[in-house]
Protein backbone atom coordinates (compact mmCIF):
# COMPACT_ATOMS: atom_id res chain seq x y z
CA UNK A 1 0.00 0.00 0.00
CA UNK A 2 1.68 3.42 -1.00
CA UNK A 3 -0.23 6.50 0.78
CA UNK A 4 0.06 10.03 -0.58
CA UNK A 5 -0.35 13.08 0.90
CA UNK A 6 -2.30 16.22 -0.82
CA UNK A 7 -0.94 19.22 0.66
CA UNK A 8 -2.59 21.90 -1.16
CA UNK A 9 -6.34 22.04 -2.75
CA UNK A 10 -6.04 20.39 -5.99
CA UNK A 11 -8.92 19.46 -8.56
CA UNK A 12 -11.07 17.11 -7.54
CA UNK A 13 -10.68 14.86 -11.22
CA UNK A 14 -7.03 14.46 -9.36
CA UNK A 15 -8.47 13.32 -5.96
CA UNK A 16 -10.89 11.09 -7.91
CA UNK A 17 -8.14 8.51 -9.25
CA UNK A 18 -6.43 8.49 -6.04
CA UNK A 19 -10.18 7.18 -5.02
CA UNK A 20 -9.80 4.59 -7.52
CA UNK A 21 -6.63 3.63 -7.83
CA UNK A 22 -6.07 0.18 -6.04
CA UNK A 23 -3.36 -0.06 -3.04
CA UNK A 24 -3.31 3.47 -2.92
CA UNK A 25 -3.96 5.30 0.31
CA UNK A 26 -4.49 8.91 0.31
CA UNK A 27 -5.62 12.41 2.75
CA UNK A 28 -5.97 15.69 2.52
CA UNK A 29 -3.96 18.00 4.85
CA UNK A 30 -4.09 21.31 3.63
CA UNK A 31 -1.66 24.43 5.43
CA UNK A 32 0.74 22.42 7.10
CA UNK A 33 4.27 24.27 8.47
CA UNK A 34 6.69 23.60 10.63
CA UNK A 35 6.95 20.80 12.85
CA UNK A 36 2.72 19.47 11.68
CA UNK A 37 4.49 19.70 8.17
CA UNK A 38 7.73 17.52 9.14
CA UNK A 39 5.80 15.01 10.87
CA UNK A 40 3.03 14.17 8.40
CA UNK A 41 5.95 14.34 5.32
CA UNK A 42 7.21 11.28 7.32
CA UNK A 43 3.94 9.29 7.22
CA UNK A 44 3.33 9.09 3.63
CA UNK A 45 5.33 7.96 0.19
CA UNK A 46 4.37 10.63 -1.66
CA UNK A 47 3.11 13.86 -1.90
CA UNK A 48 1.45 16.43 -4.22
CA UNK A 49 1.08 20.69 -3.93
CA UNK A 50 0.66 24.00 -5.75
CA UNK A 51 2.49 26.84 -4.08
CA UNK A 52 1.05 26.99 -0.65
CA UNK A 53 2.89 24.75 1.22
CA UNK A 54 7.29 25.23 1.70
CA UNK A 55 8.97 22.09 1.53
CA UNK A 56 12.60 22.74 3.30
CA UNK A 57 15.69 20.78 4.80
CA UNK A 58 13.74 21.29 7.84
CA UNK A 59 10.66 19.80 6.78
CA UNK A 60 12.62 16.87 5.75
CA UNK A 61 15.00 16.14 8.54
CA UNK A 62 14.68 13.09 9.72
CA UNK A 63 12.63 11.88 7.06
CA UNK A 64 12.96 8.46 6.04
CA UNK A 65 9.87 7.63 4.51
CA UNK A 66 8.74 10.14 1.00
CA UNK A 67 10.35 8.55 -2.24
CA UNK A 68 8.23 11.41 -4.34
CA UNK A 69 6.94 15.13 -4.57
CA UNK A 70 5.38 16.83 -7.28
CA UNK A 71 4.46 20.03 -7.86
CA UNK A 72 1.39 20.45 -9.81
CA UNK A 73 2.11 23.02 -11.84
CA UNK A 74 5.65 24.28 -13.22
CA UNK A 75 7.83 26.29 -10.61
CA UNK A 76 8.98 24.09 -7.72
CA UNK A 77 11.05 26.84 -6.16
CA UNK A 78 9.11 25.98 -2.69
CA UNK A 79 11.17 23.00 -2.66
CA UNK A 80 13.96 22.42 -1.49
CA UNK A 81 15.80 20.23 -4.56
CA UNK A 82 18.83 19.49 -2.95
CA UNK A 83 17.57 18.66 0.33
CA UNK A 84 15.21 16.70 -1.48
CA UNK A 85 17.62 14.61 -3.76
CA UNK A 86 19.97 14.21 -0.08
CA UNK A 87 17.30 12.07 1.28
CA UNK A 88 16.48 10.36 -1.84
CA UNK A 89 13.48 12.02 -3.02
CA UNK A 90 12.47 12.34 -6.45
CA UNK A 91 10.76 15.92 -7.08
CA UNK A 92 8.38 16.47 -10.18
CA UNK A 93 6.64 18.96 -11.78
CA UNK A 94 3.67 19.17 -13.91
CA UNK A 95 5.76 21.66 -16.56
CA UNK A 96 2.84 22.46 -19.40
CA UNK A 97 -0.76 22.06 -17.90
CA UNK A 98 -0.95 25.53 -16.95
CA UNK A 99 0.83 27.04 -19.81
CA UNK A 100 -2.04 28.44 -21.68
CA UNK A 101 -3.83 29.84 -18.79
CA UNK A 102 -1.02 31.79 -17.45
CA UNK A 103 -0.11 33.41 -20.96
CA UNK A 104 -3.69 34.33 -21.33
CA UNK A 105 -3.58 35.87 -17.82
CA UNK A 106 -0.27 37.28 -18.53
CA UNK A 107 -2.13 38.43 -21.45
CA UNK A 108 -5.35 39.96 -19.77
CA UNK A 109 -3.07 41.73 -17.35
CA UNK A 110 -1.57 43.53 -20.54
CA UNK A 111 -4.94 44.70 -21.66
CA UNK A 112 -6.37 45.48 -18.38
CA UNK A 113 -3.29 47.89 -17.66
CA UNK A 114 -3.76 49.27 -21.74
CA UNK A 115 -7.87 49.88 -20.72
CA UNK A 116 -7.77 50.63 -17.38
CA UNK A 117 -10.63 48.08 -16.55
CA UNK A 118 -9.89 47.67 -13.12
CA UNK A 119 -9.91 51.17 -12.18
CA UNK A 120 -12.95 51.77 -14.67
CA UNK A 121 -15.21 49.21 -13.43
CA UNK A 122 -14.69 50.44 -9.42
CA UNK A 123 -15.26 53.94 -10.28
CA UNK A 124 -18.60 52.49 -12.06
CA UNK A 125 -19.52 50.81 -9.33
CA UNK A 126 -19.07 53.16 -7.09
CA UNK A 127 -21.30 55.83 -8.92
CA UNK A 128 -18.95 58.13 -11.38
CA UNK A 129 -19.74 57.99 -15.15
CA UNK A 130 -15.81 58.81 -15.58
CA UNK A 131 -15.05 58.31 -19.33
CA UNK A 132 -12.47 60.52 -19.69
CA UNK A 133 -10.53 59.28 -16.93
CA UNK A 134 -9.88 55.91 -18.56
CA UNK A 135 -8.49 56.98 -21.89
CA UNK A 136 -6.60 54.24 -23.11
CA UNK A 137 -4.43 53.03 -25.39
CA UNK A 138 -4.46 50.23 -28.29
CA UNK A 139 -2.06 47.30 -27.74
CA UNK A 140 -2.11 46.63 -31.91
CA UNK A 141 0.77 48.37 -33.76
CA UNK A 142 2.79 48.08 -30.35
CA UNK A 143 5.82 46.76 -29.81
CA UNK A 144 6.28 43.91 -27.01
CA UNK A 145 8.73 43.30 -25.35
CA UNK A 146 8.93 39.27 -23.74
CA UNK A 147 11.82 37.78 -21.57
CA UNK A 148 11.89 33.93 -21.28
CA UNK A 149 10.87 32.04 -24.66
CA UNK A 150 9.95 29.42 -23.15
CA UNK A 151 6.66 27.82 -22.70
CA UNK A 152 4.39 30.61 -21.83
CA UNK A 153 6.26 33.24 -23.32
CA UNK A 154 5.88 31.42 -27.15
CA UNK A 155 2.17 31.66 -26.11
CA UNK A 156 1.89 35.02 -25.27
CA UNK A 157 3.96 35.52 -28.49
CA UNK A 158 1.25 34.13 -30.84
CA UNK A 159 -1.31 36.14 -28.77
CA UNK A 160 0.72 38.99 -29.46
CA UNK A 161 0.92 38.69 -33.11
CA UNK A 162 -2.44 38.12 -33.31
CA UNK A 163 -3.27 40.57 -31.25
CA UNK A 164 -1.23 42.76 -34.58
CA UNK A 165 1.48 43.86 -32.29
CA UNK A 166 5.58 43.76 -32.99
CA UNK A 167 7.49 41.49 -30.71
CA UNK A 168 10.93 41.59 -29.15
CA UNK A 169 12.27 38.54 -27.47
CA UNK A 170 15.24 37.77 -24.92
CA UNK A 171 16.13 34.51 -24.32
CA UNK A 172 19.82 32.76 -24.03
CA UNK A 173 18.53 29.88 -25.74
CA UNK A 174 16.40 31.58 -28.52
CA UNK A 175 18.19 31.39 -31.66
CA UNK A 176 17.35 33.67 -34.92
CA UNK A 177 15.97 30.52 -36.50
CA UNK A 178 13.49 29.91 -34.16
CA UNK A 179 12.93 33.94 -33.17
CA UNK A 180 12.16 33.98 -37.57
CA UNK A 181 9.61 30.26 -36.77
CA UNK A 182 7.64 32.43 -34.08
CA UNK A 183 8.03 35.66 -36.05
CA UNK A 184 9.75 37.64 -33.29
CA UNK A 185 12.41 39.98 -33.38
CA UNK A 186 15.54 38.50 -31.02
CA UNK A 187 17.62 40.40 -29.20
CA UNK A 188 21.02 39.88 -27.59
CA UNK A 189 20.32 41.71 -24.28
CA UNK A 190 17.55 42.95 -22.11
CA UNK A 191 18.86 46.95 -22.14
CA UNK A 192 19.18 46.29 -26.27
CA UNK A 193 14.95 46.03 -26.28
CA UNK A 194 14.15 48.80 -23.64
CA UNK A 195 14.26 51.59 -25.95
CA UNK A 196 12.17 49.99 -28.62
CA UNK A 197 9.22 48.48 -26.74
CA UNK A 198 6.00 50.05 -24.91
CA UNK A 199 5.16 46.90 -23.41
CA UNK A 200 7.08 44.11 -21.11
CA UNK A 201 6.37 40.94 -19.80
CA UNK A 202 8.81 38.15 -18.32
CA UNK A 203 8.32 34.51 -18.34
CA UNK A 204 11.75 33.17 -16.69
CA UNK A 205 12.13 31.38 -13.20
CA UNK A 206 13.56 33.51 -10.42
CA UNK A 207 17.31 32.72 -10.38
CA UNK A 208 20.54 34.77 -9.88
CA UNK A 209 20.42 36.10 -12.75
CA UNK A 210 16.62 37.35 -13.11
CA UNK A 211 16.80 38.39 -9.75
CA UNK A 212 16.18 42.15 -9.84
CA UNK A 213 16.55 41.68 -13.82
CA UNK A 214 14.30 45.42 -14.26
CA UNK A 215 15.49 47.79 -11.60
CA UNK A 216 16.52 51.15 -11.51
CA UNK A 217 19.18 51.05 -14.09
CA UNK A 218 17.26 49.35 -16.60
CA UNK A 219 14.15 52.02 -16.30
CA UNK A 220 16.56 54.71 -17.28
CA UNK A 221 16.85 53.10 -20.49
CA UNK A 222 12.86 52.61 -21.39
CA UNK A 223 10.68 54.54 -23.80
CA UNK A 224 8.44 56.73 -21.51
CA UNK A 225 5.00 55.24 -20.15
CA UNK A 226 6.42 51.50 -20.40
CA UNK A 227 3.94 49.13 -19.33
CA UNK A 228 5.44 46.18 -17.55
CA UNK A 229 3.83 42.70 -16.60
CA UNK A 230 4.77 39.98 -14.12
CA UNK A 231 3.00 36.85 -13.87
CA UNK A 232 6.11 34.36 -13.25
CA UNK A 233 8.02 35.21 -9.97
CA UNK A 234 8.08 37.73 -7.69
CA UNK A 235 11.80 40.08 -7.37
CA UNK A 236 12.03 39.90 -10.85
CA UNK A 237 11.41 43.52 -11.12
CA UNK A 238 12.78 45.56 -8.18
CA UNK A 239 9.60 46.83 -6.48
CA UNK A 240 11.13 49.99 -5.35
CA UNK A 241 12.16 50.70 -8.82
CA UNK A 242 8.33 50.35 -9.94
CA UNK A 243 7.02 52.18 -7.80
CA UNK A 244 9.67 54.98 -8.59
CA UNK A 245 9.17 54.63 -12.28
CA UNK A 246 5.12 54.89 -11.97
CA UNK A 247 6.05 58.23 -9.76
CA UNK A 248 8.24 59.92 -12.24
CA UNK A 249 6.18 58.69 -15.49
CA UNK A 250 8.89 56.22 -16.63
CA UNK A 251 6.27 53.40 -16.68
CA UNK A 252 3.00 54.13 -17.69
CA UNK A 253 1.38 51.27 -15.81
CA UNK A 254 2.18 47.92 -13.91
CA UNK A 255 0.55 44.53 -13.62
CA UNK A 256 1.21 41.76 -11.32
CA UNK A 257 0.45 38.34 -10.38
CA UNK A 258 3.61 37.35 -8.13
CA UNK A 259 4.97 38.65 -5.59
CA UNK A 260 8.31 38.17 -3.28
CA UNK A 261 6.94 36.73 -0.60
CA UNK A 262 3.23 35.34 -0.75
CA UNK A 263 0.62 35.25 0.28
CA UNK A 264 1.01 39.04 0.00
CA UNK A 265 -1.71 41.29 1.32
CA UNK A 266 0.67 44.67 1.59
CA UNK A 267 3.04 45.89 -1.32
CA UNK A 268 4.00 49.93 -2.09
CA UNK A 269 2.09 48.95 -5.22
CA UNK A 270 -1.12 48.44 -3.76
CA UNK A 271 -3.40 51.58 -4.34
CA UNK A 272 -1.33 53.37 -6.79
CA UNK A 273 -2.76 54.54 -9.94
CA UNK A 274 -2.48 52.42 -13.22
CA UNK A 275 -1.35 49.55 -11.09
CA UNK A 276 -3.23 46.07 -11.56
CA UNK A 277 -2.46 43.29 -9.31
CA UNK A 278 -3.86 39.94 -8.74
CA UNK A 279 -3.29 37.03 -6.29
CA UNK A 280 -1.38 34.41 -8.04
CA UNK A 281 -4.16 33.35 -10.54
CA UNK A 282 -2.29 32.41 -13.28
CA UNK A 283 -2.62 29.17 -13.32
CA UNK A 284 -6.43 29.35 -11.84
CA UNK A 285 -8.58 28.09 -14.07
CA UNK A 286 -10.47 24.91 -14.30
CA UNK A 287 -8.85 23.75 -17.08
CA UNK A 288 -5.39 23.92 -16.22
CA UNK A 289 -5.59 22.65 -12.43
CA UNK A 290 -7.83 19.63 -13.64
CA UNK A 291 -4.87 18.77 -15.82
CA UNK A 292 -2.15 20.09 -13.32
CA UNK A 293 -4.05 17.88 -11.06
CA UNK A 294 -4.28 14.42 -13.14
CA UNK A 295 -1.22 15.02 -14.29
CA UNK A 296 0.66 15.05 -11.09
CA UNK A 297 -1.17 12.24 -9.70
CA UNK A 298 -0.39 10.22 -12.40
CA UNK A 299 3.05 10.92 -12.01
CA UNK A 300 3.37 10.35 -8.46
CA UNK A 301 1.19 6.74 -8.66
CA UNK A 302 3.44 5.63 -11.90
CA UNK A 303 6.79 6.35 -9.97
CA UNK A 304 5.60 4.57 -6.63
CA UNK A 305 4.17 1.48 -8.65
CA UNK A 306 6.43 1.01 -11.18
CA UNK A 307 9.40 3.18 -10.82
CA UNK A 308 8.93 5.88 -14.11
CA UNK A 309 10.09 9.24 -13.46
CA UNK A 310 8.65 11.99 -15.94
CA UNK A 311 9.54 15.55 -15.68
CA UNK A 312 11.94 15.00 -12.65
CA UNK A 313 13.73 18.30 -11.50
CA UNK A 314 16.37 16.49 -10.03
CA UNK A 315 16.81 13.55 -11.54
CA UNK A 316 17.25 11.91 -14.51
CA UNK A 317 13.86 11.02 -16.17
CA UNK A 318 13.11 7.72 -16.20
CA UNK A 319 11.01 6.62 -18.86
CA UNK A 320 9.26 2.99 -18.92
CA UNK A 321 10.79 1.68 -22.11
CA UNK A 322 14.22 2.76 -20.91
CA UNK A 323 13.43 1.58 -17.29
CA UNK A 324 13.04 -1.86 -18.98
CA UNK A 325 15.63 -1.83 -21.23
CA UNK A 326 17.86 -0.67 -18.26
CA UNK A 327 16.31 -2.71 -15.85
CA UNK A 328 19.00 -5.55 -15.66
CA UNK A 329 21.49 -2.67 -15.80
CA UNK A 330 20.67 -0.92 -12.97
CA UNK A 331 20.80 -4.48 -10.94
CA UNK A 332 23.80 -5.47 -12.09
CA UNK A 333 25.35 -1.78 -11.71
CA UNK A 334 24.08 -2.24 -8.15
CA UNK A 335 25.82 -5.50 -7.56
CA UNK A 336 28.82 -4.67 -8.46
CA UNK A 337 29.09 -1.71 -6.43
CA UNK A 338 27.80 -3.65 -3.40
CA UNK A 339 30.44 -5.94 -4.47
CA UNK A 340 33.32 -3.41 -5.10
CA UNK A 341 33.07 -1.96 -1.95
CA UNK A 342 33.02 -4.80 0.76
CA UNK A 343 35.49 -6.07 -1.57
CA UNK A 344 37.90 -3.26 -0.95
CA UNK A 345 37.04 -2.43 2.14
CA UNK A 346 38.39 0.94 2.96
CA UNK A 347 37.86 4.60 2.60
CA UNK A 348 37.42 4.96 -1.05
CA UNK A 349 38.12 8.12 -2.84
CA UNK A 350 38.47 7.64 -6.33
CA UNK A 351 35.05 6.16 -8.39
CA UNK A 352 35.28 5.50 -12.27
CA UNK A 353 32.77 3.78 -14.25
CA UNK A 354 32.92 2.34 -17.55
CA UNK A 355 30.60 1.24 -19.81
CA UNK A 356 31.10 -0.76 -22.45
CA UNK A 357 29.08 -1.57 -25.63
CA UNK A 358 25.66 -1.01 -26.36
CA UNK A 359 24.58 0.45 -22.50
CA UNK A 360 27.67 3.05 -23.41
CA UNK A 361 24.94 4.82 -26.00
CA UNK A 362 22.28 5.07 -23.39
CA UNK A 363 21.62 7.26 -21.11
CA UNK A 364 23.92 6.30 -18.34
CA UNK A 365 23.26 8.89 -15.24
CA UNK A 366 20.72 6.40 -13.42
CA UNK A 367 23.10 3.52 -13.48
CA UNK A 368 25.37 5.71 -12.14
CA UNK A 369 23.09 6.32 -9.01
CA UNK A 370 22.77 2.49 -8.72
CA UNK A 371 25.86 1.82 -8.79
CA UNK A 372 27.03 4.17 -5.90
CA UNK A 373 23.78 3.20 -4.19
CA UNK A 374 25.53 -0.12 -3.76
CA UNK A 375 28.57 1.45 -2.94
CA UNK A 376 27.47 3.32 -0.30
CA UNK A 377 24.49 0.73 1.16
CA UNK A 378 26.19 -0.31 3.31
CA UNK A 379 27.53 2.93 5.20
CA UNK A 380 24.59 4.96 4.07
CA UNK A 381 20.71 4.61 5.04
CA UNK A 382 18.43 5.63 2.10
CA UNK A 383 21.19 5.44 -0.78
CA UNK A 384 18.58 5.07 -3.84
CA UNK A 385 19.05 5.77 -7.14
CA UNK A 386 18.32 9.41 -6.79
CA UNK A 387 20.54 10.86 -4.11
CA UNK A 388 23.55 8.28 -4.65
CA UNK A 389 26.18 10.12 -7.06
CA UNK A 390 25.42 13.37 -5.12
CA UNK A 391 26.00 11.29 -1.82
CA UNK A 392 29.39 10.18 -3.22
CA UNK A 393 30.44 13.48 -4.63
CA UNK A 394 29.20 15.27 -0.93
CA UNK A 395 31.73 12.49 1.16
CA UNK A 396 34.79 14.24 -1.31
CA UNK A 397 34.72 11.05 -3.83
CA UNK A 398 35.87 11.73 -7.06
CA UNK A 399 33.96 10.00 -9.40
CA UNK A 400 34.32 9.50 -13.42
CA UNK A 401 32.45 7.93 -15.95
CA UNK A 402 34.13 6.67 -19.45
CA UNK A 403 31.47 5.13 -22.60
CA UNK A 404 33.13 2.71 -24.73
CA UNK A 405 31.40 1.88 -27.77
CA UNK A 406 32.91 -0.62 -28.96
CA UNK A 407 31.63 -4.66 -27.93
CA UNK A 408 33.80 -6.62 -26.12
CA UNK A 409 33.15 -10.54 -25.07
CA UNK A 410 29.42 -9.02 -24.13
CA UNK A 411 26.96 -6.57 -25.56
CA UNK A 412 26.95 -4.79 -22.42
CA UNK A 413 29.32 -4.72 -19.91
CA UNK A 414 29.21 -2.43 -16.75
CA UNK A 415 33.26 -1.71 -14.95
CA UNK A 416 34.06 -0.30 -11.60
CA UNK A 417 37.36 0.70 -10.07
CA UNK A 418 37.54 1.95 -6.75
CA UNK A 419 40.45 3.65 -5.21
CA UNK A 420 41.18 4.59 -1.90
CA UNK A 421 43.82 4.02 1.36
CA UNK A 422 46.43 2.35 -0.77
CA UNK A 423 44.09 -0.21 -2.58
CA UNK A 424 42.39 -0.45 -6.18
CA UNK A 425 39.77 -2.95 -7.04
CA UNK A 426 38.12 -3.22 -9.92
CA UNK A 427 35.00 -5.25 -11.16
CA UNK A 428 33.26 -5.75 -14.28
CA UNK A 429 29.17 -6.95 -14.40
CA UNK A 430 26.67 -7.79 -17.59
CA UNK A 431 23.53 -9.25 -17.87
CA UNK A 432 23.10 -12.65 -19.13
CA UNK A 433 19.77 -13.74 -20.82
CA UNK A 434 16.89 -11.59 -19.71
CA UNK A 435 18.11 -10.53 -16.27
CA UNK A 436 20.94 -12.74 -15.18
CA UNK A 437 23.82 -10.75 -13.04
CA UNK A 438 26.93 -11.73 -13.79
CA UNK A 439 30.32 -11.12 -12.64
CA UNK A 440 33.01 -11.15 -15.72
CA UNK A 441 35.96 -9.41 -14.52
CA UNK A 442 37.63 -9.30 -10.88
CA UNK A 443 40.42 -7.11 -10.24
CA UNK A 444 41.64 -7.73 -13.68
CA UNK A 445 40.86 -11.41 -14.28
CA UNK A 446 38.34 -12.31 -16.32
CA UNK A 447 36.08 -14.96 -14.82
CA UNK A 448 32.13 -15.77 -15.09
CA UNK A 449 30.27 -15.68 -11.40
CA UNK A 450 27.07 -15.49 -9.84
CA UNK A 451 26.37 -12.22 -8.76
CA UNK A 452 23.79 -12.63 -6.00
CA UNK A 453 23.55 -14.24 -2.41
CA UNK A 454 26.78 -15.18 -0.11
CA UNK A 455 30.25 -15.10 -1.99
CA UNK A 456 33.70 -15.88 -0.65
CA UNK A 457 36.28 -14.05 -3.07
CA UNK A 458 40.03 -15.30 -2.21
CA UNK A 459 42.97 -13.79 -3.81
CA UNK A 460 45.76 -16.47 -4.61
CA UNK A 461 48.96 -17.99 -6.21
CA UNK A 462 47.52 -20.50 -8.85
CA UNK A 463 48.96 -23.39 -7.24
CA UNK A 464 47.97 -27.11 -7.95
CA UNK A 465 45.71 -28.05 -5.54
CA UNK A 466 44.36 -25.00 -3.88
CA UNK A 467 41.26 -24.84 -5.12
CA UNK A 468 40.55 -28.86 -3.90
CA UNK A 469 41.86 -27.54 0.28
CA UNK A 470 39.41 -24.44 -0.12
CA UNK A 471 36.49 -26.96 -1.07
CA UNK A 472 37.11 -29.57 1.57
CA UNK A 473 37.20 -26.76 4.35
CA UNK A 474 33.73 -25.87 3.30
CA UNK A 475 32.66 -29.44 3.49
CA UNK A 476 34.30 -29.85 6.51
CA UNK A 477 31.92 -26.90 7.81
CA UNK A 478 29.06 -28.19 6.24
CA UNK A 479 28.53 -25.28 3.45
CA UNK A 480 27.10 -26.08 0.20
CA UNK A 481 29.56 -24.52 -2.95
CA UNK A 482 26.56 -24.02 -5.65
CA UNK A 483 29.29 -22.28 -8.33
CA UNK A 484 32.94 -21.70 -8.58
CA UNK A 485 34.91 -19.40 -10.84
CA UNK A 486 38.64 -18.83 -10.83
CA UNK A 487 40.37 -16.10 -13.22
CA UNK A 488 43.85 -15.86 -13.44
CA UNK A 489 46.90 -13.82 -15.42
CA UNK A 490 47.27 -15.50 -18.58
CA UNK A 491 47.38 -19.10 -19.51
CA UNK A 492 50.48 -20.47 -17.51
CA UNK A 493 49.70 -21.67 -13.72
CA UNK A 494 51.50 -20.19 -10.81
CA UNK A 495 50.76 -16.97 -10.83
CA UNK A 496 48.30 -14.62 -9.19
CA UNK A 497 44.67 -15.59 -9.44
CA UNK A 498 41.06 -14.95 -8.06
CA UNK A 499 38.49 -17.45 -7.14
CA UNK A 500 34.77 -16.53 -6.29
CA UNK A 501 32.64 -18.98 -4.69
CA UNK A 502 29.20 -19.34 -4.76
CA UNK A 503 27.75 -20.53 -1.31
CA UNK A 504 24.86 -21.93 -0.03
CA UNK A 505 25.32 -20.96 3.64
CA UNK A 506 26.78 -18.31 6.05
CA UNK A 507 30.37 -18.91 6.27
CA UNK A 508 31.17 -19.99 9.71
CA UNK A 509 34.46 -17.41 11.31
CA UNK A 510 36.54 -21.02 11.14
CA UNK A 511 36.36 -21.62 7.79
CA UNK A 512 37.06 -18.18 6.51
CA UNK A 513 40.37 -18.48 9.48
CA UNK A 514 41.63 -22.05 7.63
CA UNK A 515 41.20 -20.33 4.01
CA UNK A 516 43.75 -17.32 5.12
CA UNK A 517 46.08 -19.88 6.76
CA UNK A 518 46.63 -21.59 3.15
CA UNK A 519 49.91 -19.98 1.95
CA UNK A 520 49.19 -19.61 -1.66
CA UNK A 521 46.14 -17.42 -0.34
CA UNK A 522 46.91 -13.29 -0.16
CA UNK A 523 43.03 -12.22 0.93
CA UNK A 524 40.23 -13.17 1.32
CA UNK A 525 36.86 -12.06 2.07
CA UNK A 526 33.04 -13.13 2.32
CA UNK A 527 30.98 -10.72 0.17
CA UNK A 528 27.23 -10.44 0.76
CA UNK A 529 24.51 -9.88 -1.98
CA UNK A 530 20.86 -9.51 -2.31
CA UNK A 531 19.79 -12.91 -3.40
CA UNK A 532 18.60 -13.92 -6.74
CA UNK A 533 15.65 -12.27 -8.44
CA UNK A 534 16.14 -10.11 -5.24
CA UNK A 535 15.92 -5.86 -5.88
CA UNK A 536 15.95 -2.93 -4.26
CA UNK A 537 13.05 -0.96 -3.00
CA UNK A 538 13.84 1.88 -5.96
CA UNK A 539 13.71 -0.81 -8.31
CA UNK A 540 11.15 -3.36 -7.53
N1 LIG B 1 1.59 33.02 -12.42
C1 LIG B 1 1.43 31.73 -12.43
O1 LIG B 1 0.47 31.20 -11.88
C2 LIG B 1 2.42 30.87 -13.15
C3 LIG B 1 1.96 29.69 -13.77
C4 LIG B 1 2.88 28.91 -14.46
C5 LIG B 1 4.21 29.27 -14.50
N2 LIG B 1 4.61 30.40 -13.86
C6 LIG B 1 6.02 30.79 -13.90
O2 LIG B 1 6.32 31.25 -15.20
C7 LIG B 1 7.70 31.04 -15.48
C8 LIG B 1 7.88 30.50 -16.88
O3 LIG B 1 7.23 29.26 -17.03
P1 LIG B 1 7.41 28.39 -18.36
O4 LIG B 1 6.51 27.22 -18.20
O5 LIG B 1 7.29 29.22 -19.56
O6 LIG B 1 8.92 27.93 -18.17
P2 LIG B 1 9.94 27.44 -19.29
O7 LIG B 1 10.99 26.71 -18.57
O8 LIG B 1 9.22 26.78 -20.41
O9 LIG B 1 10.55 28.81 -19.84
C9 LIG B 1 11.42 29.62 -19.12
C10 LIG B 1 12.32 30.29 -20.12
O10 LIG B 1 13.08 31.27 -19.44
C11 LIG B 1 14.34 31.31 -20.08
N3 LIG B 1 15.31 31.95 -19.21
C12 LIG B 1 15.93 31.46 -18.12
N4 LIG B 1 16.79 32.37 -17.63
C13 LIG B 1 16.69 33.46 -18.40
C14 LIG B 1 17.31 34.73 -18.38
N5 LIG B 1 18.22 35.04 -17.45
N6 LIG B 1 16.97 35.63 -19.33
C15 LIG B 1 16.07 35.30 -20.28
N7 LIG B 1 15.44 34.11 -20.36
C16 LIG B 1 15.75 33.21 -19.43
C17 LIG B 1 14.66 29.86 -20.37
O11 LIG B 1 15.63 29.73 -21.39
C18 LIG B 1 13.30 29.34 -20.81
O12 LIG B 1 13.15 29.40 -22.21
C19 LIG B 1 8.19 30.14 -14.36
O13 LIG B 1 8.87 30.92 -13.40
C20 LIG B 1 6.95 29.62 -13.71
O14 LIG B 1 7.11 29.30 -12.37
C21 LIG B 1 3.75 31.20 -13.20
O1 LIG C 1 -0.32 26.48 -8.06
C1 LIG C 1 -0.54 27.58 -8.56
O2 LIG C 1 -1.65 28.04 -8.73
C2 LIG C 1 0.64 28.42 -9.07
C3 LIG C 1 1.24 27.80 -10.28
C4 LIG C 1 2.40 28.50 -10.90
O3 LIG C 1 2.97 29.49 -10.18
C5 LIG C 1 3.40 27.50 -11.37
O4 LIG C 1 4.59 27.74 -11.21
O5 LIG C 1 2.97 26.50 -11.95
Amino acid sequence: MHRILVLDDIAQEGIDILEAEANIEYEVRTGLSGEALRSALNEFDGAILRSGVKITAESLEGNTRMRALVRAGVGTDNIDKAASTRRGIVVMNTPAGNTVSTAEHAFALMLALSRNIPAASQSLVEGRWDRKKFMGKQVAGKTLGIVGMGRIGREIASRAIAFEMNVIAFDPFLTDEQAAAIGVNRVATVDEMLPQIDYLTVHTPLTPETKGLIGHAQLEKVKPGLRVVNAARGGIYDINALVEGLNSGKLGGVALDVYEKEPCTDNPLFGMPNVVCTPHLGASTEEAQTQVAVEGIHLLIKYLKTGEIRHSVNVASLDPKTLEELRGYLNVAHRIGLLAAQWHGGGIDQVSITYRGEIASKDTRVVNNALCAGLLERIVDDANIVNSEMLVRERGIELSEEKRHEKGAFSSSITVKVSGGGRTVTAGGAVLGQNMPRLIMLDGYRLESFLDGKLLVFAHNDVPGIIGRVGTIFGSHGVNIAQMAVGREGNAPGGPSIGVLSLDGEVPAEALAEIESIDAVTRVKTIDLPAVGEMPSWLS
